[in-house]
């Protein structure tokens, strides 16, 4: 992996200095984010009202924006936060929940793209019909094997300039030059909502903490949630006692076994 940092010493470097998350995310994933942050040792605010998104977004170390039950309010709040962010040079991550469901959220998108996102984040099917493939997607779940979306990802990435990743069985990042892929998780991950939301609000986690580094701090939350999501899935039932255990092996998890148990190999 041609980083500057491994994904544990990221993971270090963010629990020393929990960065400020400006989180707009949808009514699903809001408590579920912040407490996914919040094991992970970063500091979540959820803040999406266009009359203070953008101001927020001055404090704040990073913004991810998630279409996941959006409203015309909330547009104008996620396009003046992506705005201030932009300008201010600071990393922000776009998450297109089931963006090709309806002409509503498709222009959102849209709009959105427009404003340079440094990161997406979405699943196979989100992101094929970003790049104008046919996706079977249905509503906000993927059906779609992320080897699909790996072609879809590249073409995204040099098109936006941005870090693409693609999540589901087998992970896909790429910045339109480098690529790998991240195995680990659970078939158990996809059973529990707003897992991924989640997984977005951690990459601008990571974003913030090493900034310089947007192909590494992806790749890195990735692994994060990779391994955590092996550990809980050893003495999980199924989906309830998997949430719980997720939050608290995010929360056990050092920099050391990050490290030593990632598997990541260049695509
Ligand atoms: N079958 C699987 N096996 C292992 N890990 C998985 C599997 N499916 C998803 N994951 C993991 O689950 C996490 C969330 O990814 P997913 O692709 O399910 O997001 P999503 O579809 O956007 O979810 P949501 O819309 O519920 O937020 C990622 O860490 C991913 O690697
Ligand atoms: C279930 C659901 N509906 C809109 S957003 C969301 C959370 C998972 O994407
Ligand atoms: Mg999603």
């Amino acid at each position: 992996m041609q980083t500057r940092s491994t994904p544990g010493a990221m993971l270090k470097a963010m629990r020393e200095k929990p960065p400020l998350v400006q989180c707009i995310t949808n009514y699903v994933a809001m408590n579920v984010a912040a407490n996914v942050l919040l094991a992970a040792g970063a500091s979540p605010a959820m803040v999406h009202a266009a009359e203070e998104a953008g101001e927020f977004a001055g404090l704040a170390s990073a913004l991810t924006v998630n279409i996941g039950t959006l409203s015309t309010q909330w547009i104008d709040g996620m396009q003046a936060a992506a705005k201030a962010a932009t300008s201010a040079g600071k990393p922000w991550v776009l998450d297109p929940v089931a963006h090709y469901a309806t002409a509503f959220r498709r222009d959102a998108v849209a709009a959105l793209l427009a404003l340079k996102p440094t990161i997406i984040r979405g699943n196979a099917s989100e992101i094929i019909a970003l790049a104008g493939g046919e996706s079977r997607g249905q509503g906000v779940d993927s059906r779609d094997p992320v080897e699909q979306a790996e072609g879809s990802a590249r073409w995204l990435a040099e098109r936006q300039q941005a870090v693409v990743a693609v999540t589901g069985a087998v992970d896909f990042v790429t910045d339109g030059e480098r690529a790998v892929r991240i195995t680990g998780g659970s078939a158990l991950m996809p059973q529990v909502t707003a897992l991924g939301c989640s997984l977005t609000c951690l990459v601008g986690a990571f974003a913030a903490t090493v900034p310089e580094d947007l192909f590494g701090a992806t790749v890195a939350a990735l692994a994060t949630f990779a391994i955590a999501g092996e550990e809980a899935a050893l003495g999980a039932a199924g989906p309830g006692s998997f949430a719980w255990r997720f939050l608290d092996a995010l929360n056990a998890l050092d920099a050391e076994t990050l490290d030593a148990r990632a598997r990541i190999s260049a695509a």
